[in-house]
């Protein structure tokens, strides 16, 4: 049942609460329910995701953060790497978190990745061979909203076509599909094409895929709670932003956390699992007094359990938009700036969900690792999760993809924009008071490092590089603003401070270790440490930021954690049957 008032709720004590209805939250609750024996309360601080019009168009994610009713609305800290400025931070606030709000790429991560989470924890089930099972839980691959002919453009046997979540190629062909793929050719040393990204080898660039299914989004609310609405184990429970975990006893010589203040006391009797997000639930964890004990008593909070690594480790895709005139009205651009435009492309989307907004950001997207002669590699390690890892991503916009700036009055563009994908720089999140309604101080740290600054300034020269392939003679005027006459390395180092910002991927706020280890939060069974009957289960759990748009391996990771709690239950009742 879906309430819309915490204090409404019928019951108190449920066998499972999460907290946090988002990509793992979502996926949680809907795996555990499954279980008709289990029940369970889903805590969310956000509104329903019914009936919001635009979040379920594509291409109007655009417009759906920041600074919105679906946004938590956070700001960064002023960041020195980035000349001080102070940059805005959505995440959503709402049913299905930031997976009804964000631009619905969809990958899993490199191979490597997964490998290097089974290696820092030292439990083989997170490595990449044992997380497909749970790829095939989530991905339900269907046809692209203009039903094109896909050869070509995918593997299909590195798919799963019986997952939660729908996920489909780009529906609208744009001016930008061919000349990138002739570039592929082209340039086929320094930029290979990559005939399928979502199965672990993710180098290259290729066809990208996104969470939509007929034109229309798909998240953790449409894929994972919608089918489970009807349980009767199942509450949800909206406008109920959880304000504090209560101590509710001790096992052994560590205190049990089984209660979470939403209004009302709501206690667990096995867990609660906090699937707030790289930043609510770090933020949660230390108003409950789970923290450091020397910054929780600044702030007023009285520390349950010392424990210095959360909220810190934060690691995030710093994203550096390159933007270019081109000579072609086709784009983007047009629709958002002409209104009759605009309607037509409406129109068509309400008529049979196709056209331009049925599509997301980028048809097509790259994976691109710095040459091993790379100066920076002789005083820094290589940082990537593998040899088979990139350190940035190129994003190929057919319009102003600069979500930060708003594009000009006039003109048509394209970017590559840049992600930077193994950053080095690490940040934290920080509660600065006892009162929950304040929100925590975000410090991403962007470009503190020189491996960080190092890379994105190579990514413009190539980028540049890249775009002088035949195929974009006579498409590609000139670089907008400095990027067309920064030629110094100092020149384009100052180019990247002055317009980096964030892709919005941030993790490792609660990052697992080995069971233990001198530092992390949780275990890699998702138990939070020293602490009885709470488990984290979202993006802050990954030790480092995947070769990915996060919600791919963060749906993964939800899928494992959920069975994880499942095969527990299952324990736990048969010590007693
Ligand atoms: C604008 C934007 C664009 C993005 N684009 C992409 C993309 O194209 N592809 C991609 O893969 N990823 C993208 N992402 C990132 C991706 O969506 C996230 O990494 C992923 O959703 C994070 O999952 P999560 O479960 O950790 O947190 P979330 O999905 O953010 O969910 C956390 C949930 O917890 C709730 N919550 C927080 N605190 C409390 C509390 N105290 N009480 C109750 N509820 C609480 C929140 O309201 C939210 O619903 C984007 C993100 C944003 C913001």
């Amino acid at each position: 049942k879906l309430y819309h008032n915490p204090s409404k709720l019928v019951n108190t004590t449920y066998d499972y609460i999460i907290v946090g209805a988002g990509a793992a939250g979502a996926v949680v609750a809907a795996r555990l329910s499954e279980d008709p024996r289990i029940s369970v309360l889903l805590v969310e601080a956000g509104i329903s995701n019914e009936g919001i019009v635009p979040a379920t168009i594509p291409l109007l994610s655009l417009s759906l953060t920041p600074n919105t009713i679906l946004d938590w609305n956070f700001t960064t800290t002023p960041q020195p790497g980035l000349n001080n400025r102070a940059i805005s931070y959505p995440r959503g606030r709402v049913l299905g978190g930031s997976t009804s709000v964000n631009y619905m790429v969809y990958m899993r991560g490199s191979a490597e990745d997964f490998d290097r989470y089974a290696s820092v924890t030292g439990d083989s089930g997170w490595n990449w061979k044992n997380m497909q099972q749970y790829a095939k839980k989530n991905e339900k691959l269907v046809a692209p909203a203009d039903s094109h002919n896909m050869t070509g453009e995918y593997i299909p046997s590195l798919h799963s076509t019986s997952g939660a979540i729908s996920v489909s190629l780009s529906g609208n062909p744009t001016p930008l599909d061919s000349r990138v793929i002739a570039t592929t050719q082209e340039f086929s040393s320094e930029f290979p094409f990559n005939p399928d990204l979502v199965g672990g080898n993710i180098l290259g660039i290729g066809w990208a895929f996104a969470s939509i299914d007929n034109g229309t989004r798909s998240s953790s609310a449409t894929g994972y709670l919608s089918p489970a609405y009807g349980r009767p184990n199942l509450d949800i429970v909206i406008n109920a932003q959880a304000t504090k975990l209560e101590e509710t006893g001790n096992f052994g010589t560590i205190p049990s956390f089984r209660r979470v203040l939403v209004a009302e006391n709501a206690g667990a009797r096995h867990e609660i699992i906090l699937s707030s997000g790289a930043f609510g639930t770090p933020a949660l964890l230390q108003l409950s007094g789970i923290g450091d004990s020397t910054e929780l008593r600044a702030v007023g909070v009285a520390p349950v359990v010392h424990n210095p690594s959360v909220g810190k480790n934060m690691s995030d895709h710093a994203l550096l938009p390159n933007v270019w005139n081109v000579n072609n009205p086709d784009t983007y651009d047009s629709i958002f700036r002409n209104p009759d435009l605009f309607n037509a492309s409406m129109a068509q989307w309400i008529n049979n969900r196709t056209g331009a907004f049925a599509s997301n950001i980028a048809n097509q997207i790259g994976w691109m690792r710095l040459p091993e002669s790379a100066s920076i590699f002789r005083t820094v390690p290589d940082p990537a999760a593998g040899p088979n890892s990139s350190h940035f991503e190129m994003i190929f916009g057919n319009f102003w993809l600069n979500p930060t700036t708003p594009a000009p009055p006039a003109g048509n563009f394209m970017s590559i924009t840049i992600a930077l994908i193994s950053p080095t720089s690490r940040g934290s999140v920080q509660i600065s008071s006892s009162n929950p309604f304040i929100k925590p101080l975000v410090d991403p740290k962007f470009l503190s490092t020189n491996f960080d600054i190092f890379t994105l300034v190579e990514s413009v020269k190539i980028s540049k590089r890249f775009l002088t392939a035949k195929a974009w003679k006579g498409y590609v005027r000139s670089g907008v603003g400095e990027l067309e006459t920064v030629k110094t390395d100092a020149e384009i180092e100052a180019y990247v401070r002055k317009v980096t910002n964030t892709i919005w991927h941030p993790v490792g706020t609660a990052m697992m270790s080995a069971k233990g280890a001198s530092y992390g939060v949780v275990d890699p069974d998702l138990k939070v440490k020293g602490v009885d009957g709470l488990r984290v289960i979202d993006g802050s759990v990954l030790p480092f930021v995947p070769n990915a748009h996060t919600q791919g391996p963060i749906y993964l990771i939800a899928e494992r954690g959920a069975d994880l709690i499942k095969k527990d239950f299952q324990a736990a009742i048969c010590l007693t049957c």
